[in-house]
């Protein structure tokens, strides 16, 4: 059995892969060992069978005992490690869902029901580096799959309505505490009798006062919204916005003739969820039924929800897809700019397929 180094297993991204891990039996097929940043010597889980104590996720020579190693970890830890545990001349596998890796030239982007021939053309040329996608990227790509695979599509623009979970879990209870205090503000004149204006006065001067909790976001979230994620870049793209086009022509192996893929990332108040309005230009003009079934036979994921009003209200939604693997894709008509332009609505989970499930297959790839 192949030894794996576990690193960032109790973070948010990695509780959700240990879930997963456990759900499929991944473990029985593995010899896991669990790093820690700060808990050395602590008693570890006991996910892979007796808990050992855990170890220090800075130790080269420790590291360098794995066949594998795993990190959910963060960019930091792995611009620490990473360098200096190659020097060494290790030669395992790097799993990683840290955004560090990913457009260096040794890595790929996995994202296998998108990518597989990518995944296994580098590994049978000895790519030992493998990086989770950005999660809005990993989405929409499976989302379109059909139509990528088909090289139907000219360009895509999303417009991100991105969840808190992808700001982290401090940020998940900031947005739950800003809309509870919001709440309270208002909570005993909400009956049917009360003057709503005086409801929206409370409400707007409640999440305009500075008694909001925004440690976490700088702004409030809850009743609004953020229309920038991450740094800026020199283009006037936020960060987010710049990963678009450079990750997705990179897991998708068209960086010679990258298609154009851009648009508005914004975070939103939805907790884990990511959803995307796509406009999307075709390459050429083909009806909305051939559309829709290009993309539901793409993946076992992916779900085309029909372009009525009850059922996408009801599947389209955040609270309808979270904690599941499904990524449904809908509203999905041609727009009056011609017959080549379509709109489609999509929406996964970011930490399922947006940040451990790629890098779970990953690890099965490697070991089955
Ligand atoms: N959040 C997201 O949506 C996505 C994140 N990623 C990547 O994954 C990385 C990790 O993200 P995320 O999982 O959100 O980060 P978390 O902050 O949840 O966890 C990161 C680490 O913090 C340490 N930690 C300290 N206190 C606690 C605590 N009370 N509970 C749990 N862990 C604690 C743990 O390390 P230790 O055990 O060593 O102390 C843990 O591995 C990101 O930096 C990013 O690079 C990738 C895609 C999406
Ligand atoms: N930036 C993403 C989450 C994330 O971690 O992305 P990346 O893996 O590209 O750093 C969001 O805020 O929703």
């Amino acid at each position: 059995m192949l030894k794996v180094g576990l690193v960032g297993w109790r973070g948010m991204v990695g509780s959700v892969l240990m879930e997963r891990m456990q759900q499929e039996g991944d473990f029985k097929k593995i010899d896991a060992t669990f790093f820690t940043t700060s808990q050395t010597g602590q008693l570890g889980p006991d996910f892979a069978g007796d808990a050992k104590p855990l170890l220090d996720a800075s130790d080269v020579n420790e590291l360098a005992k794995m066949d594998i190693i795993l990190t959910c970890q963060g960019g930091d830890y792995t611009k620490a490690v990473y360098p200096g545990l190659r020097e060494t001349g290790w030669d395992g596998y790097w799993i990683d869902a840290a955004s560090a890796l990913r457009m260096a030239d040794d890595s790929i982007i996995v994202l296998d029901p998108v990518n597989l021939d990518v995944i296994k053309q580098g590994l049978e040329q000895g790519v030992k580096t493998f990086v989770g996608g950005n999660c809005t990227v990993s989405l929409m790509l499976l989302a379109l799959g059909g139509l990528f695979e088909q090289d139907l599509i000219e360009w895509v623009s999303p417009m991100t309505y991105q969840a808190a979970s992808g700001a982290g879990a401090r940020n998940m209870k900031e947005l739950i505490a800003q809309m509870g205090e919001i709440y309270s503000e208002v909570a005993d004149k909400l009956d049917p009798a009360s003057a709503i204006l005086e409801v929206d006065k409370l409400v707007s001067e409640k999440i305009k006062s500075d008694s909001l909790p925004t440690d976490q976001f700088g702004v409030p979230l809850a009743g609004s919204l953020i229309p920038w994620i991450d740094v800026p870049m020199p283009s006037g793209q936020s960060k987010e916005e710049w990963k678009a086009e450079v990750e997705a022509n990179k897991i998708l192996g068209s960086n010679k003739q990258p298609i154009p893929v851009d648009g508005l990332c914004v975070r939103i108040g939805a907790m884990r969820c990511h959803s995307q309005a796509m406009t999307i230009k075709l390459k050429k003009d083909i009806s909305v039924e051939e559309i829709e079934s290009t993309l539901a036979s793409h993946n076992e994921w992916v779900k085309v929800v029909p372009n009525e009003r009850e059922i996408t209200s009801k599947e389209l939604t955040p609270v309808n897809v979270t904690g599941t693997l499904s990524i449904p894709v809908g509203r999905i008509r041609k727009l009056s700019m011609g017959p080549e332009y379509i709109s489609a609505f999509t929406v996964g989970d970011q930490l399922l397929w947006g940040a451990a499930e790629p890098l779970r297959r990953m690890l099965r790839i490697i070991t089955d």
